[in-house]
């Protein structure tokens, strides 16, 4: 399966699939959808795009992916999860649907919805760590904050505290798992999925 130039698949069963393929592309890595158990066994590493996670929930459940993805994580498969996708990668959910399953890999509890009705989409300059230049443009579209992590994850990136709220954790890393609240494939800056990219290069090379 390893390859030099490694082959990362986008799960398509809902959500904002071709942002993340054309995100890749533009990062140099060979992208392709996956909605099938066979597909994601020929891709070296995996997004789970934005969307909605009860939905891209219950199709897993419908298309028999779940079981083959917690496999894949399980195996230490790079995964980038955004927004709903870091939702899906959460081992705990607060605020999702009684019936609602996550891939899990990430020891993390995140909040659907959590910045509230007044405050569902907005931007904002995040500072991500480890990036050079400007600050990662950040949109967030009903998105999940991090609300716990445990002692193995890094935090990456926190929403400012402001207008007296508390600063939220956006973005985070636990080895090969990454994940965002926000969606950087919306922005035209690439500079997430770069990172996720060189992620997948070392995972890969590590093993051969
Ligand atoms: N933009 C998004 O991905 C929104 C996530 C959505 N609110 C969910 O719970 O899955």
């Amino acid at each position: 399966m390893p390859s030099s130039t490694p082959v990362i698949g986008v799960l398509a069963l809902q959500g904002d699939v071709r942002e993340h393929l054309i995100a890749l592309a533009e990062a140099d890595a060979l992208a392709r959808p996956v909605r099938r158990t066979e597909e994601l066994a020929e891709v070296d590493a995996l997004v789970i795009p934005g969307g909605e996670s009860t939905t891209m929930s219950k199709l897993a459940l419908a298309f028999d992916l779940m079981e083959p993805l917690r496999a894949r994580v399980a195996a230490g498969m790079p995964v980038y999860g955004s927004c709903a996708g870091m939702i899906m990668l959460a081992e705990k959910i607060l605020d999702g649907r009684d019936d609602q399953q996550s891939v899990g890999g990430i020891d993390m509890t995140v909040r659907r919805n959590a910045f509230g009705r007044q405050n569902e989409s907005f931007e904002s300059a995040i500072d991500f760590q480890g990036f050079e230049g400007e600050p990662v443009h950040g949109v967030f579209i009903r998105a999940p904050w991090v609300e716990s992590v445990g002692a193995g994850v890094e935090v990456l990136a926190e929403l400012p505290a402001a207008d007296g709220a508390e600063s939220r954790i956006v973005a985070v890393r636990q080895g090969n798992l990454l994940a965002t609240s926000f969606h950087p494939e919306l922005t035209g800056d690439h500079r997430v999925h770069a990172l996720f990219v060189r992620m997948v290069e070392e995972a890969l090379a590590a093993r051969s």
